[in-house]
């Protein structure tokens, strides 16, 4: 409830300076309940642009799909007003649909109002899992790509995401965990020489609200 009214904040701040706000949300199991709360915040959601950090390529049909989640539970109630510009695009592979991603994702206003970065138990974010084929071009500052493909042992599907550097440029940047396994998780991501990729964050935010639940 506290990260949706603080997010609320934030999009009504982007609206009344700018006219409009783009947030990109994270998929997985753990917004769930961030969306519910989310989808019933007054604000002119018809001046709102919801998009992914990350999805599998997966069509939003099937569970897996982060798009789904976004718009069983967060494009509701109040948010019904709300565009959504998806990740996935009808093509075999990531790879085969990067271009028409890339052009999709370009057409938002950058950088984004918010971003609401997940954690998985591995410590991945976004898609930068640990043993991704693209994890050091996606953790590379200096890669001005907006959106990669991603392939991981621990990752199912093929994903796409976006990049490190595209997430940090954002005005508000989150972490939103919950449980205590997770706990443990981001006290790893926090040693000096972790590996996590979730470490990579935690080192180059310029700021970063963690929201933690049990
Ligand atoms: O696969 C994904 O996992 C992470 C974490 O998900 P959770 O189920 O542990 O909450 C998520 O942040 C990411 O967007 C998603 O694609």
């Amino acid at each position: 409830m506290a990260l949706s009214a603080d997010i609320a904040d934030k999009l009504r701040t982007a609206i009344e300076t700018r006219g409009e706000a783009v947030i990109a949300v994270s998929g997985g199991s753990t917004p769930k309940r961030l969306f519910e709360a989310l989808s019933n915040e007054a604000l002119d959601w018809s001046r709102v642009t919801v998009t992914l950090v990350d999805e599998r390529w997966v069509p939003d049909t099937d569970e897996r799909s982060n798009a789904r989640l976004v718009e069983s539970l967060l494009l509701q109630h109040k948010a019904a007003d709300a565009e959504f510009m998806p990740l996935y695009v009808e093509a075999a592979t990531p790879e085969a649909g990067i271009a028409e991603v890339r052009a999709r994702v370009g057409s938002m206003t950058q950088p984004f109002d918010v971003v609401v970065l997940g954690m998985g138990p591995d410590g991945h974010t976004a898609s930068f899992f640990p043993g991704g084929d693209r994890l050091g071009e996606a953790l590379d500052l200096s890669n001005t790509a907006l959106v990669l493909p991603m392939r991981a042992p621990g990752a199912g599907e093929p994903r796409i995401t976006f990049t490190l550097r595209e997430l940090l440029k954002a005005q508000t940047l989150y972490l939103h965990i919950q449980g205590d396994d997770k706990r443990v998780v981001l006290d790893q991501a926090e040693q000096p020489d972790s590996q996590l990729p979730i470490a990579s964050v935690l080192r180059h935010a310029r700021q970063l609200d963690i929201y933690w639940c049990p």
